[in-house]
């Protein structure tokens, strides 16, 4: 869809937002006598990660499983495509096909992560039938020094452990519109046998409790309509963005 401006220049109507701010930052400029190209192109750079951000505070999504975590960090790694990385996790189980050193996990044995989890090294571990896994500081940092966001999806568990630390995230909460919601969307992404779901209900009505509780985390999100709960997501982040 193209519209025609006065001297015949034809616009994408998408572009019509952007120009009306420029032209808004433009007229702001000219009677502030600041230099408005120098201003435009900040902002520029600041939302297309042309400037690495400085220190960037992580962000712990948190959530009963199939809230809807991954859809919408999905959507966020989208649209903002140079702001966030994720950390790579350890794990002491045994890599499978196909997976890397270092890139899907760092494959490490039990007694070299227990000491480092001892010693303080990891924000949060967990055993899994019979393995250790875990988020290191050191992993963290790594997506931290690119000047990104660390994006980390950690269960309420893992949240606990980490509040009882020094590192200090931003705690978003994911929460579904409710458990009978929740039961059709597990059902529905076909990744669940009778005995995880029924797992997974149980678990989730403990997460919502402590999501729930006032102070735990800096914003909840109820997942009913994936675009209003994108939209708040991404509000949060904008703002985060604009107060670096
Ligand atoms: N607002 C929504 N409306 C309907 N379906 C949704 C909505 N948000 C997510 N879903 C669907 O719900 C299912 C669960 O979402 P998703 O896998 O993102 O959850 P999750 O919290 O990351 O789960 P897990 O912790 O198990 O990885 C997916 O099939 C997804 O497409």
């Amino acid at each position: 869809m193209y519209v025609y401006l006065p001297g015949f220049v034809s616009v994408n109507k998408r572009l019509l937002p952007l120009i009306v701010f420029i032209f808004d930052i433009k007229i702001y400029c000219y009677f502030k006598c600041i230099n408005y190209v120098h201003i435009i192109l900040n902002i520029l750079k600041k939302f297309s990660g042309m400037n690495p951000l400085k220190n960037p505070r992580p962000i712990v999504f948190c959530g009963p499983s199939g809230s809807g975590k991954s859809t919408l960090v999905a959507k966020l790694m989208k649209d903002f495509p140079d702001n966030f990385g994720f950390s790579v996790s350890h794990t002491t189980r045994k890599p499978r096909s196909g997976e890397k050193d270092g890139e899907h996990y760092h494959f490490t044995n039990k007694e070299n992560m227990q000491a480092d989890i001892n010693a303080g090294k990891f924000i949060e571990s967990a055993t899994f039938s019979g393995n250790l896994y875990g988020t290191s500081k050191a992993s963290v940092d790594a997506v931290t020094k690119l000047g990104k966001i660390c994006v980390l999806d950690i269960d309420v568990q893992g949240v606990k452990q980490i509040k009882k630390t020094d590192f200090d995230p931003w705690f978003i909460f994911i929460e579904p519109p409710s458990l009978e919601e929740l039961e059709t969307r597990l059902k529905a992404r076909n990744t669940e046998n009778e005995e995880s779901l029924a797992h997974r209900l149980k678990v989730a009505e403990e997460e919502l409790n402590y999501g729930n509780t006032p102070g735990n985390f800096h914003l909840i999100i109820t997942n009913d309509n994936l675009e209003h709960a994108y939209a708040k997501l991404k509000n949060f982040i904008v703002e985060y963005l604009h107060s670096m």
